[in-house]
Protein backbone atom coordinates (compact mmCIF):
# COMPACT_ATOMS: atom_id res chain seq x y z
CA UNK A 1 0.00 0.00 0.00
CA UNK A 2 1.54 3.23 -0.97
CA UNK A 3 0.61 5.16 2.03
CA UNK A 4 2.80 2.58 4.24
CA UNK A 5 5.28 3.87 2.06
CA UNK A 6 4.68 7.07 2.58
CA UNK A 7 4.79 7.15 6.23
CA UNK A 8 7.37 4.77 6.31
CA UNK A 9 9.82 7.69 4.58
CA UNK A 10 8.33 10.53 6.85
CA UNK A 11 8.70 8.28 10.08
CA UNK A 12 12.18 7.72 8.99
CA UNK A 13 12.80 11.39 8.36
CA UNK A 14 11.17 12.27 11.98
CA UNK A 15 14.01 9.84 13.89
CA UNK A 16 16.83 11.30 11.12
CA UNK A 17 16.16 14.49 12.05
CA UNK A 18 13.59 15.25 14.90
CA UNK A 19 10.97 17.72 14.77
CA UNK A 20 9.18 19.94 17.28
CA UNK A 21 6.10 18.90 18.49
CA UNK A 22 6.54 15.90 16.53
CA UNK A 23 4.68 12.97 18.04
CA UNK A 24 6.93 10.60 16.10
CA UNK A 25 9.88 12.55 17.00
CA UNK A 26 8.76 11.80 20.95
CA UNK A 27 8.71 8.15 20.81
CA UNK A 28 11.96 7.68 19.45
CA UNK A 29 13.60 9.95 21.95
CA UNK A 30 11.76 8.21 24.54
CA UNK A 31 13.06 4.95 23.50
CA UNK A 32 11.97 1.00 22.84
CA UNK A 33 10.32 0.65 25.59
CA UNK A 34 7.93 3.80 24.99
CA UNK A 35 7.29 2.79 21.85
CA UNK A 36 6.62 -0.98 22.34
CA UNK A 37 3.81 0.22 25.48
CA UNK A 38 2.20 2.12 22.66
CA UNK A 39 1.76 -1.30 20.46
CA UNK A 40 1.07 -3.10 23.14
CA UNK A 41 -1.50 0.00 23.94
CA UNK A 42 -3.03 0.12 20.59
CA UNK A 43 -2.96 -3.60 20.65
CA UNK A 44 -5.72 -4.41 23.31
CA UNK A 45 -7.66 -1.61 21.60
CA UNK A 46 -7.85 -3.24 18.73
CA UNK A 47 -9.04 -6.24 20.30
CA UNK A 48 -11.45 -4.23 22.69
CA UNK A 49 -12.85 -2.46 19.29
CA UNK A 50 -13.53 -6.01 17.41
CA UNK A 51 -15.59 -7.00 20.67
CA UNK A 52 -18.00 -4.17 19.61
CA UNK A 53 -19.78 -3.00 16.47
CA UNK A 54 -18.62 0.72 15.67
CA UNK A 55 -16.72 -0.22 12.42
CA UNK A 56 -15.32 2.95 12.18
CA UNK A 57 -13.90 2.95 15.51
CA UNK A 58 -12.46 -0.45 14.40
CA UNK A 59 -10.81 1.17 11.46
CA UNK A 60 -9.06 3.86 13.80
CA UNK A 61 -7.69 1.92 16.27
CA UNK A 62 -6.04 -0.56 13.08
CA UNK A 63 -4.51 2.74 11.84
CA UNK A 64 -3.35 3.31 15.38
CA UNK A 65 -1.74 0.25 15.23
CA UNK A 66 -0.10 0.43 11.93
CA UNK A 67 1.24 3.43 12.36
CA UNK A 68 3.03 2.06 16.33
CA UNK A 69 4.09 -0.96 14.34
CA UNK A 70 6.23 1.57 11.68
CA UNK A 71 7.51 3.22 14.51
CA UNK A 72 8.82 0.41 15.98
CA UNK A 73 9.94 -1.25 12.65
CA UNK A 74 11.87 2.01 12.40
CA UNK A 75 13.56 1.75 15.84
CA UNK A 76 14.68 -1.45 14.75
CA UNK A 77 15.53 -0.76 11.53
CA UNK A 78 13.48 -3.34 9.58
CA UNK A 79 11.50 -1.97 6.27
CA UNK A 80 8.55 -2.59 4.50
CA UNK A 81 10.78 -4.17 1.84
CA UNK A 82 12.12 -6.43 4.21
CA UNK A 83 8.45 -7.61 5.37
CA UNK A 84 6.58 -7.85 1.69
CA UNK A 85 10.29 -10.39 1.01
CA UNK A 86 8.70 -12.20 3.77
CA UNK A 87 5.63 -12.61 3.12
CA UNK A 88 6.36 -13.16 -0.74
CA UNK A 89 8.29 -16.13 0.34
CA UNK A 90 5.04 -17.34 2.78
CA UNK A 91 2.62 -16.76 -0.27
CA UNK A 92 0.99 -19.78 -1.59
CA UNK A 93 -1.62 -18.87 -4.50
N1 LIG B 1 -0.43 8.02 11.82
C1 LIG B 1 -0.03 8.73 12.75
C2 LIG B 1 -0.59 8.60 14.06
N2 LIG B 1 -1.56 7.79 14.55
C3 LIG B 1 -1.66 8.10 15.83
N3 LIG B 1 -0.80 9.10 16.17
C4 LIG B 1 -0.62 9.74 17.46
O1 LIG B 1 -0.49 8.73 18.43
C5 LIG B 1 -0.85 9.26 19.68
C6 LIG B 1 -1.53 8.16 20.42
O2 LIG B 1 -2.57 8.66 21.17
P1 LIG B 1 -2.81 8.18 22.64
O3 LIG B 1 -4.01 8.91 23.13
O4 LIG B 1 -2.81 6.69 22.69
O5 LIG B 1 -1.50 8.63 23.37
P2 LIG B 1 -1.13 10.02 24.04
O6 LIG B 1 -1.77 10.08 25.37
O7 LIG B 1 -1.41 11.17 23.10
O8 LIG B 1 0.42 9.86 24.15
P3 LIG B 1 1.27 8.97 25.17
O9 LIG B 1 1.61 9.83 26.32
O10 LIG B 1 0.47 7.73 25.51
O11 LIG B 1 2.48 8.61 24.37
C7 LIG B 1 -1.69 10.53 19.42
O12 LIG B 1 -0.97 11.66 19.87
C8 LIG B 1 -1.82 10.55 17.91
O13 LIG B 1 -1.72 11.84 17.37
C9 LIG B 1 -0.10 9.41 15.10
N4 LIG B 1 0.91 10.32 14.90
C10 LIG B 1 1.43 10.40 13.65
N5 LIG B 1 1.02 9.65 12.59
C11 LIG B 1 1.69 9.73 11.28
O14 LIG B 1 2.99 10.22 11.46
C12 LIG B 1 3.21 11.37 10.65
C13 LIG B 1 4.12 12.33 11.35
O15 LIG B 1 3.50 12.85 12.52
P4 LIG B 1 4.33 13.75 13.54
O16 LIG B 1 5.42 12.89 14.03
O17 LIG B 1 3.36 14.09 14.66
O18 LIG B 1 4.81 14.92 12.80
C14 LIG B 1 1.83 11.94 10.39
O19 LIG B 1 1.82 12.68 9.19
C15 LIG B 1 1.00 10.67 10.30
O20 LIG B 1 1.12 10.12 9.00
Amino acid sequence: MDILSTMEEVISLRKEKPKEGSYTSYLFNEGLDKILKKVGEESTEVIIASKNSDKNELISELADLCYHILVLMKEKEISLKEIEKELKIRLKK
